[in-house]
């Protein structure tokens, strides 16, 4: 389409986001975005009286004075300010969601653990986005900002006129089966397997179901925020790039109607009433958004000769911890890629991390576990404990054909963090714990008999 307005052969620049157009591409991006014309004050944040009747509210995602690199905050323009937004706050129990420290005495978190996928709610059971949390690990101390916790969500459930947030964390979401909406203050976010999300720490929202039931997992971050790793001598380009990543436009709503608002704050949950919707943001700017992300759009770079490089190189997301280089949460991403290095045992090698490493499978089969790391499963294999690829997987890479080779039909990830992660009671007890994993490892053979020459 030409533009009469623009010089003989000049083309406005338009911008393409995928499917549809709700969604602007960046990571850590400036972004401005008004669902009424003019709703966004140009030049400043806090003109005297606001268009449309606005409030103006800002919401720190990090501390004031947080180096600029890092510094994170959105002005949000809205019908009501969130401070009408909360009655007085009620304790309530939502049981399956757990906070750090959550040691339990009796439930032993020292093992190589694997779950089958937790089953899918039977007909009659209905669990929201709260209701359906299930905490699997718990790791470090939310009241000061460090560690994680990693769960496991069904969800099946709308939530009605009601709406959450949590004070304590930002929450990374890995879909695995169903499609869920993300109706946030900030816009919109559809979300299905193969996708991930970032839902910041303060940000209100609602969860709907679009195709049910859902499950997935989820890796609650009480930390600093993720951010995309330094590439190092790679360079500009691959593992994911920023463009890939999709923060929603704005859009509100403006009902009034009774509504429930639920926060989660130092690990215990609380609920407010409210007669409106608190989705009630207008335009927006700022770089403290939701975010979405397509794994597919993920570029591994890996061994080209020889060898097996560490897991660090499928880095999609690392959350620092202080500590350079040492991350209170790495999201790390094992997908479809070509297996290329020659004379080298070509799974994961037999391992001790001081890191805990709490693994998902999204689909399809994991090269280090052939069999019973199944889609929808998990596994922990713990702070210094060992682990490494099952029988199965050491026979056939030990003897394999070593010609390139397309590692199909494969999409598992890890939240790896500097912390122990502790079981819940759920995870020990009630989740389907695979008694039997240990056995996958105990028929390795011995093949040494002190005569040289490869066996
Ligand atoms: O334990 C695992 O399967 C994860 C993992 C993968 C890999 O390629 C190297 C080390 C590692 O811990
Ligand atoms: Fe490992």
């Amino acid at each position: 389409m030409t533009d009469q307005s623009l010089p003989k052969g000049m083309i406005r620049a338009t911008t393409h986001n995928g499917p549809h157009e709700g969604y602007m591409p960046g990571f850590g991006n400036d972004f401005e975005t008004e669902a009424l014309p003019d709703a966004l004050p140009q030049g400043q944040n806090s003109p005297q009286k606001c268009n449309y009747g606005l409030y103006a509210e800002q919401l720190s995602g990090t501390a004031f004075t947080a180096p600029r690199g890092q510094n994170e905050r959105t002005w949000c323009y809205r019908i009501r300010p969130s401070v009408k937004h909360t009655a007085r706050f009620r304790k309530i129990e939502v049981t399956g969601w757990k906070t750090a420290p959550h040691v339990l005495p009796d439930v032993i978190s020292l093992g190589q653990y694997r779950w089958d996928p937790v089953p899918m709610p039977g007909a009659g059971e209905s669990y929201t986005w709260i209701t359906g949390m299930r905490t699997v690990t718990t790791a470090g101390d939310v009241n000061t900002q460090v560690g994680m916790a990693s769960h496991v969500y069904l969800v099946t459930a709308s939530m009605v006129d009601e709406y959450f947030y949590s004070a304590d964390s930002e929450l990374l979401v890995v879909p695995q089966e169903g499609r869920l909406r993300f109706c946030t203050e900030m816009g919109i976010i559809d979300l299905e397997p193969k996708e991930i999300a970032i839902l910041p720490r303060g940000l209100v929202y609602r969860v709907e179901v679009l195709e049910g039931p859902c499950r997935g997992f989820v890796c609650e971050n009480y930390g600093q925020k993720f951010d995309l790793p330094n590439r190092g001598p790679i360079g500009a380009n691959c593992l994911a790039n920023p463009r890939d990543f999709k923060t929603p436009v704005a859009a509100f709503e403006d009902r009034e109607v009774e509504s429930r608002v639920v926060i989660k704050w130092c690990g215990q949950f609380h609920e407010t009433f409210i007669g409106h919707s608190p989705l009630d943001v207008v335009a927006w700017h700022g770089n403290y958004c939701p975010v979405k992300y397509d794994l597919r759009t993920y570029s591994p770079v890996g061994a080209l000769l020889f060898d097996h490089p560490d897991p660090s190189i499928f880095t999609v997301l690392t959350a620092p911890s202080g500590q350079e280089g040492t991350a209170n949460i790495d999201f790390v991403l094992f997908r479809e890629r070509w297996m290329v290095a020659e004379n080298t045992f070509r799974p994961p090698w037999y391992h001790k991390n001081i890191m805990s490493e709490l693994m998902g499978n999204i689909y399809g089969q994991y090269d280090a576990k052939p069999q019973g790391f199944q889609p929808g499963g998990l596994s922990l294999h713990n702070c210094m404990l060992p682990h490494g690829p099952d029988r199965d997987a050491f026979e056939g890479a030990s003897n394999a054909d070593l010609k390139p080779h397309l590692l199909d039909n494969t999409m598992s990830f890890m939240f790896e963090t500097r912390f122990p992660q502790h079981l819940t009671e759920w995870a020990a007890t009630e989740a389907p714990l695979q008694d039997e994993y240990l056995e996958c490892w105990t028929t390795l053979e011995k093949k040494f008999d002190g005569k040289p020459g490869i066996k």
